[in-house]
């Protein structure tokens, strides 16, 4: 049975009323602060949600917030792979990118997913504005290398998947300054200009951290973290965090989202936030109300 939420047409205007006065003191306490959002593939894959995210992200920037996009896309490299007879790998939640994957992850994220976020928030109203990493030297990036769990020492080569060497703000404070929302692909460059294919939650929360963001919001396509049993874990902390490791309830795409949401929340980012993108406005729900959502994580 599946049960439908009232559309907006049906809620009575004393309730509607109620649900923006709720949202004042958040309004009010979030004005001139920064939202660093990243805006999973898997969260994007139907239009009506698409649609949402945009016109949520602009609400934000009109009542006096700055957000700032950062935008993944894997769902989506994985259909452009497949069309050239591809699949992709991932180790540690990261693809392994050889040259003909860097091509396609730079053309599907610096292209179609981005331009088609830009167009959305600017068809409704907003005004966005599209980055890569090389725009005003935004993200610096060298070769990854990931430590081998089988053989202790070693190293296993990602091709060129990029960690992050130096984030340059100065674009996006420039744009935030204005009436720009900037919406941001990783892939950063290095100093010789090669590109690197970065995990898009670690370029979020060193964006936050960057830019001394009040909030990141995570948006993925799961209600959150899960323990072993498939419950929410509405809290977590980093002690948790090095549990769920061990025992390994965190896995695949999950492992850089949660390293880069503590990083970010150790690193001064006062609120940490994975929540479910799947559902319509939970981006307002997440800011604007008291509704606990998701997972938050803590550092302490
Ligand atoms: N403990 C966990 N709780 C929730 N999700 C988990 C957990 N461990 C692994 N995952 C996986 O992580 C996925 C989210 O990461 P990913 O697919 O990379 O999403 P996105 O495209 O939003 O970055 C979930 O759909 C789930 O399959
Ligand atoms: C190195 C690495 O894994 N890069 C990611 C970049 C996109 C991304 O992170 O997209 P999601 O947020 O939708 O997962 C990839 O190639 O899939």
């Amino acid at each position: 049975m599946t049960t439908q939420s009232p559309s907006i047409s049906e809620i009575s205007p004393l309730l509607k009323a109620e649900i923006l006065a709720e949202a004042l003191p958040y309004i009010r306490a979030y004005h001139g602060k920064t939202i660093v959002i990243k805006y999973g593939g898997n969260a994007m894959v139907e239009e009506r949600l698409k649609e949402s995210f945009a016109r949520d992200v602009i609400l934000l920037k009109l009542v006096g917030m700055n957000p700032v996009v950062v935008h993944g896309g894997g769902p989506q490299i994985d259909e452009a792979l497949k069309k050239i007879g591809k699949t992709g790998t991932f180790i540690q939640g990261m693809r392994v990118t050889d040259e003909e994957t860097m091509e396609v992850v730079e053309w599907v994220l610096g292209g179609e997913v981005q331009q088609d976020i830009v167009m959305l928030i600017n068809h409704f109203g907003g005004q966005a504005v599209g980055l890569t990493g090389k725009d005003g030297g935004l993200i610096r990036a060298k070769k990854m290398l990931v430590a081998d769990e089988k053989n202790i020492g070693g190293t296993i080569d990602l091709g060129f998947v990029g960690e992050i060497e130096a984030i340059n703000p100065a674009v996006v404070k420039a744009l935030q300054d204005d009436a720009f929302i900037p919406v941001i692909s990783p892939i950063g460059f290095s100093e010789e200009g090669q590109a690197y294919n970065i995990n898009a939650d670690l370029v979020a929360g060193k964006m936050a951290e960057i830019l001394h963001a009040e909030k990141l919001v995570i948006m993925t396509n799961i209600p959150g973290v899960m323990d072993k049993s498939g419950k929410l874990l509405t809290d977590l902390t980093a002690r948790e965090i090095d549990g769920l490791f061990a025992d390994g309830t965190i896995s695949g795409g999950m492992l850089p989202k949660i390293s880069s949401a503590l990083d970010a929340a150790k690193s001064g980012v006062n609120s940490v936030h994975i929540i479910d993108g799947r559902i319509e406005h939970s981006l307002l729900l997440e800011i604007l109300t008291e509704q606990a959502f998701g997972t938050m994580i803590r550092s302490r």
